[in-house]
């Protein structure tokens, strides 16, 4: 195995996954610890989707190193650690301290830290992200429901999650090439440098950082340093085509969305305006008990059979802020995961087959609740995000996608790349 990898949420790992099967890796996802029966034969890539980016430190470096020990276990050559290209992270961690962990596991005297992803226009200029054209503590990034970002420095972020010297190479010497980078690198350990926060403003700049570090034995980011990585790796297998469409099995088709993101409250409203029936959930209202998962999940049964209906807790900063004021960030946040969850398991006893879940923690708890535990990679739909089939019972096509990603129209042309699966004879 190539790359084993520990990611930090669910769609994070998918994410990961799509890039690098894109890249030609056979790349499978684990969801949550592999267990002694799980199928990782032949994979060149393994990532283990965790649900640990919001949970306390101590627990997350736990999963963390027991994930990375069944991915050595497996045969993993190189490890690496997924975060989020937004950095997603309160100061009490998860990812210095999982870093720190990670390094001590491995063994490495010195990592990167790579978020960013440019397709989706993550970049890092003098180790400050930005979203699009806009720092990070700019960006609507700065309301996420868990992880609020208003520092765009990676540097002092980082610096404020882990005791290890944190520094930065700055996009000058990545534009240099392979050679000068690797004697940045090997300067900044020598210096003491244990954590080096990277810039990258595009692809050509992945290939050098993924050209350069892929011997290291720790590299830690987002899904962009996974194209680098791929990319430096490919030569060592024999690389499959990326998959344009994805045979689903036969049933009824529905979106839940838990993220407030723009991009999906943006994709809700599309659909929305498109004619798809939606349910919007009150929070407040379940809350009170005054309305619950069975009802919600009964309203999407009772849709047409041939409609896609959607579900969705997504709030706007104002509303959201008012409701965790009221219930707490945490409880409320579980609330919804809970009801989500539910309803999603509730949808696929009745025969849904092909769920679209918006959100990573919504995804995490939704797959648990669904007790899908091994995915194989499809098609992509947009950057970030590719159908997957789950290849553990039940048999469901899934597109987990990360709150951020996916055009305006997402929630109606994903399904354009199903197609029926072949009869068995
Ligand atoms: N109306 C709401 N009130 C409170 N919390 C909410 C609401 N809607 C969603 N949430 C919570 O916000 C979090 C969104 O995180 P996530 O699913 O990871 O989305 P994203 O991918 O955008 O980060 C989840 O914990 C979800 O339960
Ligand atoms: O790196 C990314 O942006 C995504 O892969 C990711 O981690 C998704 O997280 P959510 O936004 O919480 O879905």
């Amino acid at each position: 195995m190539l790359i084993g990898a520990v990611a930090d949420d669910i769609t994070g790992a998918t994410d990961l996954c799509l890039m690098l099967s894109r890249s030609g890796l056979k790349t499978r996802q684990v969801i949550g610890l592999p267990g002694p029966h799980t199928d990782l034969s032949g994979a060149d890539a393994v990532v283990v989707a965790l649900k640990s980016r919001t949970i306390p430190a101590a627990e997350a470096v736990e999963m963390s190193l027991q994930a990375a020990q069944a991915l050595r276990d497996a045969g993993a050559q190189r490890l690496m650690f997924k975060y989020c290209s937004t950095f997603d992270s309160t100061d009490a961690g998860n990812i210095g301290p999982v870093i720190e962990a990670l390094m001590d596991f491995t063994g490495a005297e010195q990592t990167i830290a790579c978020p960013a992803f440019p397709a989706t226009g993550r970049t890092v200029y003098k180790g400050h992200l930005f979203v699009g054209d806009r720092l990070l503590s700019e960006s609507p990034l700065k309301d996420h429901p868990l992880t609020p970002m208003r520092d765009s420095d990676l540097v002092r972020v980082l610096g404020r999650q882990t005791r290890l010297p944190v520094g930065c190479i700055d996009i000058t010497t990545i534009r240099q090439g392979e050679g000068a980078l690797r004697a940045a690198l090997d300067a900044a350990r020598k210096a003491g440098t244990r954590i080096v926060v990277t810039d990258t403003l595009d692809e050509t700049d992945l290939m050098v950082l993924g050209a350069a570090c892929a011997d290291m034995p720790l590299i830690t980011g987002g899904s962009g340093i996974g194209l680098g990585l791929a990319a430096a790796l490919r030569a060592q297998t024999d690389p499959r085509p990326a998959p344009t469409r994805m045979p689903a099995p036969a049933g009824r088709t529905a979106i839940l969305a838990g993220s407030c993101s723009v991009a999906t409250r943006g994709q809700i409203a599309t659909a929305q305006a498109a004619g798809l029936p939606s349910y919007a959930i009150d929070v407040n209202a379940l809350s009170e008990g005054l309305q619950e998962a069975s009802e919600i999940a009964d309203w999407a049964i009772a849709q047409p059979a041939d409609s896609t209906p959607l579900i969705y807790s997504s709030a706007e900063p104002g509303q959201l802020a008012k409701i965790q004021s009221r219930l707490g960030r945490e409880a409320s946040g579980a609330l919804v995961e809970d009801t989500l969850a539910t309803v999603a398991k509730r949808l696929s006893d009745a025969g849904f087959t092909r769920m679209l879940i918006a959100g990573g923690e919504t995804s995490g708890a939704v797959t648990a609740a669904l007790g899908v535990s091994l995915l194989e990679i499809g098609p992509e739909i947009d950057p970030g995000v590719p159908w997957t089939a789950s290849l553990s019972e039940p048999h469901l096509a899934l597109a987990l996608k990360s709150g951020n990603f996916g055009s305006e129209d997402f929630f109606l042309k994903a399904w354009d790349l199903l197609e029926p699966e072949a009869e068995h004879v």
